[in-house]
């Protein structure tokens, strides 16, 4: 059987206020099923020591085509969360608006209504084509309400059933959630589950959360949420709704952001990114904490926080400060425009070109990086490429002829910055190599005399378990060649990547607080192989 349910008393700590909360965290701390159930939970999940290698034949998961939109990392996916606000789906949707970055698969909303009633709206695509049409989020009225956009991890990405946030029934009620982030033994607890009569409506990981929280014998929903998350390995930022509440989880590791802001009418709003927050006037107040489990009643708006047991160390993916975020969010306490200016700055230092003319960024996201390589080398900056934003990513073309003009449609050089000059370019990150094959040419066809390609991060070399859709470890070039090797392929005069010890530097005493399993191959957590066991029969 399982352990006795704990008392509403031992649950809830309300506080009006979300300050303080490292102190309110060991305060707080909370089990919701204390004990050896927990830990022989996690014992069965193997979750591995920090920092254990993932041997180098082993490629976990195979993302990724060959197609034209598959070129380069796709992103990961964006939460948005709202609760006190009568326009909560509204505020959501342009919440999504901004977070369109972390992904174009799908986006959906789910709103509570005044009956107390889940609603949901979801769809294939981009935000503004899923709600286009206005009856759409008119359908969603209320004040509370959790929104997704999505880049599949888990599960068919062209498929309607795993657009979140998912919405469920159970027999306390409705509950809805929206996750980023990928579950490492998603596939074993849902044959656990199968066995167990579980009957899953998608292909995604996220639902099997859903089925632990229905299968908890834990009271109240929000020992359930612990519950649930206590068993899950690997990466998750989460939103939950119900009737009455918003849950917002991270996972004790924290690799994927979320963070906690209010709106002048005293709205509780949470997001992937504060970008998000800005663009609603939601003022950012704080992160939600690894392992933290933050829940907000609408009615009386109290807001009250939990943490998940065990404690484990932090591990905020470096990728979102690299790629992945806007530059304008803070993301894990730092502007991300600050973090990649260092990068650049870095770079400039341990690799500089002293005889180039000028350093240009690859856009967008090698702005800041290619910015600070500019102002720590003395070297001119200017915009020497343009980037079309209405090409779409999935242009493919039947010849190479059409597909080499398709290239120049999405990049194209300024000849007058260009022309017989030596070039530095700067990226903020190199996966399969095809950004940066393609600029090089375009630049030597521009008139360039020299190509210096300068990347504001240390080679990748191990694919993401975590929540970001990048290519198997095998379309890596850097896992296929050596710097001298990549630098042919690519076909620029010099090439050089930011060392991981610099990037290490850069972060001072947090530097372990990060994952760089990308780079290092220091995976945090692996994935849990799926095994037939009788573990759910022997907790009943
Ligand atoms: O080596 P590759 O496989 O080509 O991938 C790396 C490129 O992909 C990303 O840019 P992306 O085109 O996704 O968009 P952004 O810079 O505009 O965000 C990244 O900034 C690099 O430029
Ligand atoms: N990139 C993500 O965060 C994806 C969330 C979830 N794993 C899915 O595939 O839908
Ligand atoms: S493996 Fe790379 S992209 Fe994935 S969480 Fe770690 S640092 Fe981020
Ligand atoms: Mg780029």
């Amino acid at each position: 059987m399982a352990a006795a349910a704990p008392s509403t008393s031992r649950l809830l700590h309300h506080h009006q206020t979300t300050t303080g909360y490292k102190r309110q965290q060991q305060r707080l701390r909370y089990s919701a099923n204390p004990s050896h159930l927990a830990l022989r939970r996690h014992s069965s999940c193997r979750l591995s020591p920090a920092g254990a290698l993932l041997p180098d034949r082993v490629t976990p998961f195979s993302y990724g085509g060959d197609d034209e939109s598959d070129d380069h990392p796709r992103e990961e996916c964006g939460l948005v969360g709202i609760v006190g606000d009568p326009d909560a789906a509204s505020l959501c949707y342009l919440g999504l608006q901004k977070l369109q970055h972390r992904g174009e698969e799908g986006a959906g909303i789910v709103a509570v209504g005044g009956d107390g009633k889940l609603k949901s709206v979801t769809g294939l695509g981009l935000v503004a084509d899923v709600f286009g049409d206005p009856s759409r989020l008119a359908s969603l009225p209320g004040p509370a309400a959790i929104g997704h956009v999505r880049y599949s991890t888990a599960g068919a990405a062209a498929s309607l059933r795993n657009v979140q946030p998912f919405l469920a029934g159970y027999r306390f009620g409705q509950v809805a959630v929206a996750h980023n982030g990928n579950l490492v033994n998603y596939q074993a607890l849902r044959n656990k589950l199968e066995a167990r009569g579980s009957i899953f409506n998608t292909t995604s990981d996220t639902e099997v959360i859903l089925h632990l929280i229905a299968t908890s014998l834990s009271r109240p929903l929000l020992a359930r949420i612990c519950d649930a998350c206590e068993r899950l390995a690997g990466a998750y930022s989460l939103l939950f709704l119900t009737a009455d509440k918003l849950f917002a989880v991270r996972d004790p590791h924290g690799f994927r952001p979320l963070v906690l802001g209010r709106r002048p009418n005293g709205a509780v709003a949470f997001a992937s990114e504060t970008c998000a927050l800005d663009l609603i006037d939601a003022t950012y107040e704080r992160e939600v904490e690894p392992g933290e489990v933050v829940m907000v009643d609408r009615r009386d708006m109290s807001v009250s926080s939990a943490c998940l047991v065990p404690r484990l160390p932090r591990r905020a993916c470096v990728f979102e400060h690299i790629y992945f975020s806007l530059p304008n969010s803070v993301v894990f306490s730092h502007d991300v425009h600050e973090r990649r200016t260092a990068f650049g700055r870095a770079l400039a230092e341990e690799s500089p070109v002293p005889d180039a003319d000028v350093v240009i960024p690859v856009p967008d996201s090698g702005f800041y990086a290619a910015l600070g390589f500019s102002r720590e080398s003395g070297l001119e900056f200017q915009q020497g490429l343009i980037r079309w934003h209405y090409s779409g990513r999935s242009f493919i073309q039947p010849t190479q002829a059409i597909r080499d003009l398709a290239v120049k449609l999405k990049l194209a050089p300024v000849h007058g910055v260009i022309r017989g000059k030596s070039v530095v370019v700067v990226d903020d990150s190199l996966v399969r190599g095809t950004t940066s094959s393609k600029i090089v040419r375009l630049l030597r066809e521009a008139g360039a005399r020299e190509v210096h390609m300068r990347i504001a991060s240390p080679p990748v070399v191990g694919s993401c378990l975590y929540g970001i859709d990048t290519p198997s470890d095998g379309e890596l070039i850097s896992n296929r060649m050596d710097l001298e090797g990549v630098r042919q392929e690519i076909g620029s005069d010099s090439l050089a990547f930011l060392s991981l010890d610099k990037l290490h530097g850069i972060y001072g005493a947090e530097a372990g607080d990060y994952c760089d399993a990308c780079f290092s191959r220091k995976y945090p957590v692996l994935p849990t192989l799926p095994e037939p066991t009788s573990e759910f029969e022997e907790e009943e």
